[in-house]
């Protein structure tokens, strides 16, 4: 029998692990509020037994009651009697337990006892256990494994990935029974809201359609917990595995190295065009669509016009385009729009893989972090992710002339940006550019989107979406009748 972890439901603890949490938590990219400190409330916990009986694998839900919205973030920790090696950048902090003593708490998804254990539970080897009574099976946490990935998996290293992400990625190097690598990588979504998650959803739906537009699905764990109000409980993802593709590098990071060395990426920008459409259309048939309704119209310029809202309160300055920026969306109110369908919804290079003999794979379909999940789980506009990549390729631009001053990436921009259009029309069979109205529109509410993300999390980036602003207005006027 493997030993259980025991609960010692009388001891005290010192300081108590949400103390010890809530300075570490304020650190992490992950943590929505930057530059105010967590007001944190335990909401629930669950547990996993470590094999060797030494570790204590405790996963907690807390919701940061600081903020105007309340925030629920999952945090796994493991509690050592000792430092892990090599695990200091991990180290959340120290306590004394009556019992115990000194320990350790790290957090667990770089140790690699919880890595482990997490990877057994997707896999459906070992049992979720309850957060605060010994040898208890805890039901509310519910792992899948996906029927295609072999269970004959064996774990020879683990790692977590590196990088600004929203969530947390461990990559498991695995072998099958053949003894060939299956590399995979796990994702701990931080932030957690009621409903399905969109990146399991969705992703699992093209995987399960036999679309080669994703990675292979492994598994995912879902799980009920008590809801913040304390009125009753909310269902949602706490993780999701895939196939990893080592050695890939996300497009953001090629496109910089294309700009660079001044290298053109018209034809791999083509065939990224043609890879959305491919998954548009593949989405289109596989989740549901919804005729467009005079409500949904209004309801997503009502959308855009919030996030202009949003962002002239974090740059005021952008009140002095208030009304060409109403404008413009007050003619996407007036266009004629196509059907809804489930779309990405976060639509960016670093979300784009280039994987050798299988072209583009798309990545993280969760939609954009800002966005309450109710919005992110409807049927969408497809030019909304088209307008998303459009805005990045002018990123990728937009940070090289950052970093060298006097240098011009504008010609590189519009030729990827030119070429993906193309791709895309040619793969769908229209082309974005004769809905110009909404293009515009989407890349503008787009923008007006990174300017809220940028001044929340990397200041010194703001002037890339806010000169966009700028330049959609100009572009949008060129266009008027
Ligand atoms: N299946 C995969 N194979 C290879 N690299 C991956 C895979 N999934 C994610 N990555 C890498 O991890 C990065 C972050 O993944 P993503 O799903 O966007 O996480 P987050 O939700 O935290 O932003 C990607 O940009 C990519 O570089
Ligand atoms: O963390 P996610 O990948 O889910 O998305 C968020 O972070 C992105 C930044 O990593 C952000 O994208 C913005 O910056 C990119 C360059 O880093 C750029 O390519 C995108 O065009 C730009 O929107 C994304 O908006 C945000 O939701």
């Amino acid at each position: 029998m493997l030993p259980v972890a025991e609960i010692h439901s009388t001891a005290s603890i010192s300081p108590t692990k949400l103390e010890l949490v809530g300075p570490w938590m304020a650190r992490q990219r992950w943590y929505a509020a930057k530059g105010r400190a967590p007001v944190l409330r335990k909401l629930w916990s669950w547990r996993l037994d470590d094999p060797s009986g030494d570790v204590g694998i405790e996963t907690l839900l807390v919701v940061d009651e600081g903020g105007p919205e309340q925030v629920v973030y999952q945090v796994p920790l493991t509690y050592r009697g000792a430092p892990l090696e090599g695990g200091q950048h991990a180290l959340v902090g120290t306590m004394e337990h009556s019992v115990l003593g000194s320990r350790w708490v790290y957090d667990g998804t770089h140790d690699p006892v919880y890595a482990a254990q997490l990877l057994a539970l997707v896999l459906g080897q070992v049992t979720p256990q309850a957060g605060s009574a010994s040898d208890t099976a805890e039901p509310a946490v519910v792992p899948t494994r996906h029927p295609s990935w072999t269970t004959q998996t064996t774990l020879t290293a683990s790692r977590v990935l590196s990088g600004e992400q929203s969530n947390t990625s461990i990559i498991f190097d695995c072998l099958d029974e053949s003894g060939a690598a299956k590399p995979l990588i796990c994702k701990v979504f931080r932030t957690l809201q009621a409903g399905e998650n969109p990146d399991v959803v969705v992703q699992g739906a093209l995987a399960e359609a036999g679309s080669l537009r994703v990675p292979g699905m492994v598994g995912a764990v879902a799980a009920t917990w008590p809801s913040v109000d304390g009125e009753g409980s909310d269902l949602g993802h706490l993780a999701f595995a895939q196939e990893f593709f080592p050695g890939t590098e996300d497009a953001w990071r090629v496109a910089l190295r294309a700009i660079a060395a001044d290298e053109d990426f018209s034809d791999r920008a083509r065939e990224l065009g043609a890879a959305t459409a491919e998954v548009h259309s593949r989405l289109a048939e596989v989740m549901p669509t919804e005729p467009v309704t005079a409500e949904a119209v209004a309801t997503t310029v009502a959308g855009m016009r919030g996030r202009y809202a949003a962002a002239a309160s974090e740059v005021p300055g952008l009140a002095e385009h208030e009304q060409r920026i109403a404008a413009v969306f007050d003619r996407a109110a007036d266009a004629s729009w196509p059907a809804l369908q489930r779309i990405h919804g976060d639509y960016h290079l670093g979300q784009v893989l280039q994987v050798n003999g299988r072209g583009w794979v798309l990545l993280d379909f969760e939609g954009e972090p800002l966005r309450p999940l109710s919005e992110r789980t409807r049927p969408d506009l497809a030019v909304r992710d088209v307008a998303g990549m459009l805005r990045s390729f002018d990123y990728a631009g937009g940070s090289w002339e950052q970093a060298h001053p006097g240098q011009d990436a504008r010609a590189w921009v519009d030729a990827a940006q030119r070429a993906f259009l193309e791709g895309y029309a040619a793969q769908s069979g229209r082309d974005p550019r004769e809905d110009a109205v909404l293009l515009t529109a989407f890349q503008l509410d787009k923008a007006l989107y990174e300017v809220v993300y940028e001044a929340r999390n990397r200041p010194t980036w703001l002037t890339i979406p806010t000169t966009a602003v700028v330049r959609l207005l100009d572009d949008a006027r060129k266009d008027l009748p």
